[in-house]
């Protein structure tokens, strides 16, 4: 099978070797089709790999009925509209890591820039002025720089700093004050850093809480001849907000690499003297762009050939050694899932998944989201997957909860599925037997022993003589041959279930046939 991948930023050339060298790619590098024409094309492409640039639109993920993943070449993700995604499928990856270092390098060159009003003595002298006096700076050792956001640029930012004899001092909802003191920094709320800090960098995603979190309130908060620097994302500061602290002269300078709008070709905020910017360069280093290539690519191609994901962004990301354990009971889960739902025939309200045994003991939540796809491929199709399992399972207002517990029934390892709809409750239980692969132990309260594959007809009926066989020659009749057969019972005479394996699957009118017979209450074909 050939994957059609589409590359819509310009990425580096280095960096997509690994696609390059990947048997069964096809790569097309477009970075000049306008937003129309990207929406004409994306449904022949299984991935799409972006920078910032490509707004990927839920209009455009409409379009994009082959597509598998999307692939954003660095860190910030708020050009894709993840909800989209997610609830068509998708998986979006990024590559968190490959700029980290030339982001928080480009955050220092614009403090130093801006503390000592390079780029405008530099403008001057282009322009053959000669001024020193109006070019004065001010030192940065022993100001405070305060740091909004603490992830990975934030904390390598706040390490350079310290190298420049900076007192740091942070707010990131993640931060306690013993971290910050580990760390070698003061910790302090929002409004404290704000309130104490010299040079104030903003290094948090764009979400809607962080959306103009530096506003003209917090403006108000900030000493007199602060400067303000964002290598992080326009709409994190409030540029009107900015604009009129700057006229007022209670911000002394800005340093801006990115902005609300991108890209521009005029901005008010530049007319103002005070304020030095770039383009959104803070990954554009040659390391950088190599590095966010790499990752992406490799994880373009790992989920592609059916491997893990590194840096999922809409599910969560599980480690390689959790994987390993849970990975050989991925095919079990999701067929009793998709097991279970043939059982019921109002909708479900709500599904109970136990783990026992050795399954108690691992991270869980992949084998919850497959148990959910199982159960809602049903109806949904193949178009559910691990990605919108279970946006489509809270959409259908089914609610999920996963308990683990000691009860293992003699197995090693057991997971048991219930599901309940208004009028009834049913579950099913497997397990994986060292060496011999999965099995169905539990439909209900019966005891089976089943590979969970294949053509399977599940019949509830009443233990009496002669029902097998009646059951038998009908089934003979059509030619439909018996691999192998399960029969339990409650009690003597009562209820019972019979599971047969069969060679194909049975039409409609072939189950009516045996439902007529007295005994048998009810006739389910499965095919797993
Ligand atoms: N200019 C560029 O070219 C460039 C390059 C790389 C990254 N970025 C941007 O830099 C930002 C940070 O990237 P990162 O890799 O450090 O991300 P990260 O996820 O490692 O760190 C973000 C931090 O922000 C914190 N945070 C979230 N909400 C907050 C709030 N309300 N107040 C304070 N802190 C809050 C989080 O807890 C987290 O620690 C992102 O917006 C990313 O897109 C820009
Ligand atoms: O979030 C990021 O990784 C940076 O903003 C880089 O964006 P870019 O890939 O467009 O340079």
């Amino acid at each position: 099978m050939t994957f059609n991948i589409l590359i819509a930023d310009p990425l580096s050339e280095d960096g997509i070797q690994p696609l390059q060298d990947s048997e069964n790619m096809n790569l097309v590098i477009d970075t000049t089709s306008s937003p129309e024409e990207l929406k004409h094309k994306i449904g022949e492409f299984d991935a799409l790999l972006v920078r910032s640039q490509t707004k990927v639109t839920r209009e455009l993920i409409q379009e994009a009925r082959n597509l598998k993943i999307i692939g954003r070449a660095g860190v910030g993700v708020d050009n894709i509209d993840l909800d989209a995604a997610t609830e068509h499928g998708v998986i979006v990856v990024n590559a968190p890591n490959g700029n980290t270092n030339s982001a928080a390098e480009h955050t220092m060159a614009m403090i130093m820039a801006l503390s000592r009003k390079i780029p405008q003595a530099f403008l001057a002298l282009k322009n053959n002025q000669w001024d020193r006096k109006k070019y004065v700076g001010v030192e940065l050792k022993d100001k405070t720089l305060g740091i909004v956001g603490l992830g990975r640029i934030g904390a390598e930012v706040a390490s350079r700093a310290k190298g420049q004899r900076m007192n740091v001092m942070a707010y990131d909802p993640f931060l306690t004050e013993e971290k910050a003191e580990e760390m070698g920094i003061r910790y302090g709320t929002l409004e404290e850093v704000l309130a104490a800090a010299d040079f104030i960098t903003v290094h948090t995603p764009l979400m809607k809480e962080t959306r103009h979190l530096i506003d003209s309130e917090a403006f108000s908060l900030m000493k007199p001849g602060v400067q303000i620097i964002n290598c992080a994302r326009g709409g994190i500061i409030d540029e009107d907000a900015l604009y009129e602290a700057i006229l007022s002269k209670k911000v002394a300078g800005a340093a801006m690499d990115v902005f609300e709008k991108e890209p521009f070709l005029d901005h008010k905020l530049l007319t103002l003297p005070e304020v030095i910017a770039t383009p959104h360069l803070g990954a554009s280093t040659v390391e950088a762009q190599e590095n966010v290539a790499i990752d992406v690519s490799k994880d373009v191609i790992r989920f592609l050939t059916g491997e893990l994901v590194q840096n999922p962004v809409n599910l969560p990301s599980v480690a390689k050694e959790i994987m390993n354990k849970i990975e050989p009971y991925f095919n079990l889960s999701e067929k009793l899932g998709l097991f279970l739902i043939h059982s019921v025939t109002d909708p479900v309200e709500e599904v109970n998944i136990h783990y026992a045994g050795d399954l108690s003991e691992v991270e869980v939540a992949p084998l919850t989201r497959n148990t959910v796809k199982g159960i809602l491929k049903r109806h949904l199709g193949e178009h559910v997957n691990d990605v919108n399992a279970l946006y489509f399972a809270e959409r259908k207002g089914i609610t999920i909860h996963e308990n683990k517990t000691s009860k293992t029934r003699g197995f090693t390892n057991l997971l048991t599925v219930e599901i309940k709809t208004k009028s009834e409750t049913k579950s099913v239980a497997g397990t994986l037997l060292n060496g011999l692969g999965p099995r169905i132990v539990k439909v209900d309260h019966y005891s089976v022993d089943v590979t969970p594959e294949g053509h399977m007809i599940v019949i509830h009926h009443q233990d009496q003589p002669g029902v097998i066989g009646r059951m038998g020659s009908i089934l003979a009749e059509h030619q439909i041959n018996i691999a192998t057969m399960q029969v339990d019972r409650s009690d003597v005479g009562g209820e019972a279930i019979m599971m047969l394996k069969v060679d194909r699957h049975m039409d409609e009118e072939q189950l009516n046939q045996l439902k007529e017979l007295n005994e048998i209450h009810d006739v389910t074909a499965i095919d797993l």
